[in-house]
């Protein structure tokens, strides 16, 4: 992906239509197959400065593709009279230096840190070794398996990177579901323990945390239960996954 940046100063006889004419040429964007998505901002401080960014798939797909293709004459149309406006149009790619500000807390910390994360995996546990599904799969598990499943949900949710310090990060959890031959009924059976646990520890039961926390537990669990297939083509080597609010970050009135 690569990130579009036009800055537009214009003049006050065209100020007026610049937001009209752009929201036309937005309705192209969103047409447009090869813009993943856009944003225009007003300067506060200078009102006649604009800034739009725009997401394209890749630099060629926006040169080659859109510009070639047949939306690229409407959006033309739209916003030729501010070509002459233009101060600075260029593609940027993005760094590594990106993330999340202080100013929304992590699900870790909303669900209560890592004792709470660890409350959970301690009641989770003790229904999954009662129940005639899964039960026999972790018969041999560790006792220090729950707080070792806590430090990587702690992990996931924006807390401490401690299972990637301490137990292996992404390779050693892998190694753990390899050869497992996990069963579509025993993964459901597991998503429904963690989430039958979560009310008995306590942990948040707003909408949007518990919107979050089903969204990764649903893509955590069939990613272990495909790659816990024997013979499965899987990932070896990839970082922890970092899993955020979504759509809905939390409701604070
Ligand atoms: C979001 C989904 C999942 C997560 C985050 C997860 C996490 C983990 C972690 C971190 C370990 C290693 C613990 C350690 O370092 O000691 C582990 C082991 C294991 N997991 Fe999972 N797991 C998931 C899904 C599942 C599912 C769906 C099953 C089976 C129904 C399963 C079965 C096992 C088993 C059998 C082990 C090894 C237990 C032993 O040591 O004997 N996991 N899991």
């Amino acid at each position: 992906m690569i990130v579009e940046y036009i800055r537009y100063r214009v003049p006050e006889e065209r100020q007026a239509a610049f937001p009209t004419d752009y929201a036309r040429a937005a309705g192209v964007l969103a047409r447009a197959p090869q813009c993943v998505d856009y944003e225009l901002s007003r300067s506060v401080d200078e009102p006649a400065c604009w800034v739009l960014r725009i997401t394209w798939t890749s630099a060629a797909d926006h040169l080659e593709g859109f510009r070639g293709g047949d939306l690229f004459g409407e959006f033309l149309a739209a916003v030729r009279p501010y070509v002459p406006d233009i101060e600075e149009m260029r593609h940027y790619e993005a760094t590594a230096v990106r993330g999340p500000g202080g100013a929304v807390p992590t699900l870790h910390d909303w669900a209560g840190g890592t004792a709470a994360l660890e409350r959970l995996t301690r009641v989770f546990y003790r229904r999954v070794l009662a129940d005639d599904l899964v039960g026999p799969l972790f018969a041999h598990m560790d006792d220090e398996h729950p707080r070792h499943v806590a430090m990587w949900l702690a992990e996931v949710f924006g807390g401490p990177d401690r299972y990637t310090r301490e137990r292996g990060g992404y390779p050693a959890m892998l190694g753990h579901h390899l050869g497992k031959a996990i069963t579509e009924p025993q993964r459901r059976r597991w998503v429904s323990l963690l989430l039958d646990s979560l009310d008995e520890a306590g942990l948040p039961a707003d909408p949007e945390f518990r919107a979050a926390f089903v969204g990764y537990v649903e893509w955590g669990t069939r990613l272990a239960q495909t790659n816990s297939q024997p013979g499965a083509a899987v990932v070896r080597a990839a970082p922890v996954p970092r899993w955020g609010w979504g759509v809905a970050p939390p409701w604070t009135g």
